[in-house]
């Protein structure tokens, strides 16, 4: 199983026995330029299974074309990986939604993708999966439903959901009209990652499961001073590490058994 921690890299602690490599000494891997992803692939168990766990991913506004961006998961599928669990901190369009809440990815709008910019784009490899994709089945119904059911006995049922992610280019936060116009799209959060890993590990056929962190409110009137900060991003995710761990692990474990 693949694990995306991403800006949650305190959650690979949890990985026992753990190999860690830094991208920087995998031939041709991408390195991470964003604070807080730091940059290993740690390989190990969680919940006596193995794992792979990427602590920091690639983003397009950090320079790389698509295709780098999601490399790594065609080597994972290569090292045998089918199923993945993805992670991300984004701003709650939402208005239901508060700083610390757990939204289950339903859903997705591609911004890049609808322009065109696909990390699919290109000659396909065949080796790897078809030239069209459906995506109307991109996140499992079931590994929701076991989700839903782990945050409900771990009595986290009011500070989760399950929404619709946005992403867009980044690495600006959004102007008030955009955050109104991705709302009235139907998005219920919005980060500048994810999508393109997922459209990658759906066409070699892996399952995908992915949750984002609500680590901001999305500001949607010309009236409020705040302004949203990768700061403030990144104490959001810290303070939810412990209980994101124990449901990942009891995750892992309940994939397994399935
Ligand atoms: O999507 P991840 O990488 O989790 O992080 C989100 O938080 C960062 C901005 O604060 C951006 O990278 C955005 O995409
Ligand atoms: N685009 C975007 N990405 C985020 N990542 C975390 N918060 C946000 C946000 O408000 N907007």
């Amino acid at each position: 199983m693949h694990i995306n921690f991403h800006v949650l890299g305190t959650l690979a602690n949890t990985i026992v026995d753990p190999i860690s490599l830094n991208y920087k000494d995998i031939p041709n891997f991408p390195v991470s330029t964003v604070e807080g992803h730091q940059g290993n692939l740690v390989f190990g168990t969680l919940s006596n299974v193995k794992v792979v766990c990427m602590q920091g991913r690639f983003h397009y506004y950090e320079g790389y074309i698509l295709q780098k961006c999601t490399a790594p998961v065609r080597v994972l599928a290569l090292v045998g990986i089918n199923k993945l669990i993805v992670t991300n901190a984004a701003g709650g369009l939402n208005p239901n939604y508060k700083v610390g809440d757990i939204m289950f990815i339903k859903d997705h709008i591609n911004f890049l993708g609808f322009g065109g910019n696909n990390p699919l784009r290109g000659p396909n490899d065949p080796r790897f999966g078809a030239r069209f994709i459906p995506m109307n089945k991109a996140y499992d119904r079931a590994l929701i439903k076991n989700a839903k059911e782990i945050t409900k006995k771990m009595g986290l049922e009011k500070s989760t959901h399950e929404g619709v992610y946005v992403m867009v280019g980044g690495p600006n936060y959004e102007t008030i009209a955009e955050v109104n116009s991705l709302r009235m799209l139907g998005a219920d959060a919005v980060g500048m990652s994810t999508i393109p890993e997922v459209l990658v590990a759906k066409h070699c056929a892996m399952t995908v499961f992915g949750f984002s962190i609500i680590t901001n409110e999305c500001i949607s009137s010309y009236d409020d001073e705040t302004e949203p900060n990768h700061q403030e991003v990144l104490k959001a995710i810290n303070s939810k590490a412990e209980s994101l761990k124990e449901f990942v692990t009891i995750l892992v474990g309940n994939i397994a058994m399935e």
